[in-house]
Order: structure tokens, then C-alpha cells, then sequence
């Protein structure tokens, strides 16, 4: 993809995913791979007010050749990349309800959502869970890479999601269908709930 055009697209985004309240104030951060590199969101810079000239520029190996200084998670989406060659685009958030949920006790081994909805194992499949760590600490890179490898969709625990996508707007749709499902598993809460059975999720495919 053209470079100016994906700048342009990150800008975009960002404004929508502000102006569907999914981010606020600072948080969250964007990337686009291009041909040789990738391009990321600056650090401490509000989604809604992006300025395509000052979108980071990274090469292949990650150094920064133009923009500003670029997201403290910037490892971490490299990480995605790498491990999912499919992917294009990354969405990180912290859209609420998803937050709340990485901040429940979640048992060893059970996803922090179960399978509600049809909708949702097709958007999200398995949502995988990582522990918590401090944000753009390497280590959390790390543990998010272990995971991308077969999830395109990340809980970072008390913290939000990390979406890979085909495109940015496959991302903006899983995360989306993420935060919604959030909300319906907090307002089930106390509720006797009947998840999809295993056979009903395999029938099912990622759209
Ligand atoms: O939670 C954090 O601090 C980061 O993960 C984040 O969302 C915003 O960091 P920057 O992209 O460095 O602004
Ligand atoms: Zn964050």
C-alpha cells in the first residue's frame, strides 16, 4: 500500500474508533504494515487527533525513520507481525468492558469469554489471555507473541485487546464484536448462562 494512503487510513481510524467512545484520552495505539516496515501511532498522542505527517515510520528491524516517536508498544505489534504473516493492521485499545473483563479472575486455562454468541466465534474466535505486565515492557511483547501465533485476537490482563486484522477495518469489526460481547458477559453476570456446546463452535468458521 501506498505509504501517504496508509497514513491517511491510521488518521481515519483513529477518529472513528474516538468517536465510537472506544478509546480516550491517550490510550491505544494503530499500525499498518507496509512493504518494508511499518507504520505505528506516537506515543501519548490522542487516536481522535491523529496528523498523518507525525505517524512513525519504522523499518524492517524496527528503527524509527520518520515521524515522531513512535507507540511504547511498538515491540509488541511488531511481535503480531511476525508471528502472522496474514496480518496487516493492529488495533490496541482500552475500551471498557473489555477491560473490565481482563481485570476478572480468570481460571488457569479457561478463555476470559466463553463462546455467547455465533457472531462472536466467527469475529474473535478464541480470545487468548495474557498476564499482566508493565505497558511496553518487552516482556509483555513477548508473552503477546507466544500467543498471536494462534490467536488474532489478545486480552492483555488489566489492561485491554490487541486486535490483528487483514485489513484495519477486519480489526475495528472483531473488536468491536469483542467490546460488545464484554458487555454482555458483565451483564450476565449472576446469570445462569448456556454457552455454544464445542460442536456448535466448530461448525463455525472466522469470517
Ligand atoms: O497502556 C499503555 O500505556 C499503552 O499500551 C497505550 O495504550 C498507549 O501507549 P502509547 O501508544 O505509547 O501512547
Ligand atoms: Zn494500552
Amino acid at each position: 500500500m501506498n505509504e501517504a494512503k496508509a497514513r491517511e487510513l491510521i488518521c481515519a481510524m483513529g477518529h472513528r474508533l474516538y468517536q465510537r467512545r472506544l478509546v480516550h484520552g491517550t490510550a491505544g495505539n494503530i499500525s499498518l504494515r507496509l512493504e518494508d516496515g511499518w507504520l505505528v501511532t506516537p506515543t501519548n498522542t490522542c487516536l481522535g487527533e491523529l496528523d498523518p505527517a507525525s505517524i512513525s515510520r519504522l523499518d524492517a528491524t524496527g528503527r524509527l525513520i520518520a515521524g515522531d516517536k513512535p507507540s511504547k508498544e511498538a515491540f509488541l505489534h511488531t511481535s503480531v507481525y511476525d508471528v502472522r504473516p496474514d496480518a496487516q493492521a493492529i488495533i490496541h485499545t482500552h475500551s471498557t468492558h473489555s477491560v473490565a473483563v481482563s481485570c476478572m479472575d480468570h481460571p488457569h486455562g479457561c478463555p476470559p469469554i466463553e463462546p455467547l454468541t455465533a457472531y462472536y466465534v466467527m469475529r474473535v474466535g478464541e480470545l487468548a489471555l495474557v498476564p499482566y505486565y508493565r505497558p511496553g515492557d518487552k516482556r509483555l511483547a513477548d508473552a503477546v507473541r507466544e500467543v498471536a501465533v494462534r490467536h488474532a485476537c489478545v486480552l492483555l490482563a488489566n489492561h485491554g485487546p490487541v486486535i490483528a486484522g487483514k485489513g484495519l477495518n477486519e480489526a475495528l469489526y472483531a473488536l468491536e464484536e469483542l467490546e460488545e460481547t464484554a458487555r454482555l458477559k458483565l451483564l450476565l453476570d449472576g446469570h445462569r448462562t448456556k454457552p455454544l456446546t464445542a460442536e456448535q463452535v466448530a461448525e463455525l468458521t472466522l469470517i
